[in-house]
């Protein structure tokens, strides 16, 4: 059945200039998954496919007025949070966690390396806010840096998706997508108590930007459309290994590009 108006999703991150990810890949994302996608900016990074060049923190009173303004409005039925550029940022956010008013959380706990001054403080917050999100995506960098050791093979995948799970989240996802196991592209999953892998076939591919956003955007627009997690998990997965391989004869920019979460250069069955 059509829905009339359709579900609000609100992304809460970093925009990234060059387009391929931060909240122009969320939106991307909402659209192609049928969710109409609200925003709050907590940094302007000026980036290419190439580099992050410079980033522009939005202070936490205009991180407060975002929230407000869309909360106190529209109907979300879901939230990602992705880039912060700072602690005090995320305190924002925490707080609106606190409150109740972050439906369907789903917490990409990204950690930029260029341009951030203040990583450990990032990671820190991010932690305390981790217990009031349905979903955790982390990937392997980023799971070792909240827990403070080397995630480095699948089993680790799965310990460290176990050990952030006692931190709060009721799903955690450690994505895998720099790990090369054979022809997979492997991600550990913990749900509702259970371990699990979930797997794909892995692309070759140059163009991978985004991948981390749109996993992340895709789960909380299914949970917006009413999904169970572990059916947005997949579908996710799967949306975000088509859009890679969609994408892999695209030239935008000299470095990794952007994905094809839109579908515009699947193949025409
Ligand atoms: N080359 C690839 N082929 C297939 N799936 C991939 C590939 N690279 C990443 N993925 C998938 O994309 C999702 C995002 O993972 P990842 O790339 O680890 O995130 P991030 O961008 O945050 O580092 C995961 O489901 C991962 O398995
Ligand atoms: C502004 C900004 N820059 C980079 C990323 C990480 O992107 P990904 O991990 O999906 O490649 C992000 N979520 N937001």
């Amino acid at each position: 059945m059509t829905e009339v108006t359709p579900p609000v999703v609100l992304s809460i991150g970093g925009s990234d200039s060059s387009g391929g990810s931060g909240l122009q890949a969320d939106l991307r994302t909402f659209a192609a998954v049928g969710a109409y996608g609200a925003t709050v900016v907590t940094a302007v990074v000026a980036k290419n496919t190439r580099a992050a060049a410079d980033v522009l923190e939005m202070t936490p009173p205009v991180i407060a007025g975002q929230l407000k303004a869309v909360l106190d409005d529209l109907p979300v039925a879901a939230v990602k949070t992705g880039m912060f550029a700072s602690a005090d940022g995320i305190g924002e956010v925490l707080a609106r966690a606190k409150a109740g008013a972050l439906p369907n959380l789903v917490v990409d706990p990204v950690l930029l390396n260029e341009g951030i001054k203040s990583r450990r403080q990032i990671a820190m917050a991010l932690e305390r806010l981790l217990p009031y999100a349905l979903v955790a995506t982390p990937n392997r960098e980023e799971a070792s840096a909240l827990l403070g050791w080397q995630v480095a093979t699948p089993a680790d995948m799965a310990q460290a998706a176990r050990e952030l799970v006692s931190g709060g989240p009721q799903y955690v996802v450690v994505t895998g997508g720099d790990l090369v196991v054979g022809t997979e592209a492997l991600d550990a999953v913990w749900a509702a108590g259970e371990e699990r892998y979930m797997s794909a076939p892995r692309i070759t591919a140059r163009n991978v930007l985004g991948s981390g956003a749109v996993f992340s955007a895709a789960i909380a627009a299914r949970l917006a459309h009413g999904d169970a997690v572990v059916d947005a998990l997949t579908y996710a997965k799967g949306l975000v290994g088509r859009a890679i391989q969609d994408a892999s004869d695209w030239r935008l920019g000299s470095g990794p590009g952007p994905i094809d979460v839109c579908g515009w250069s699947a193949p025409v069955i």
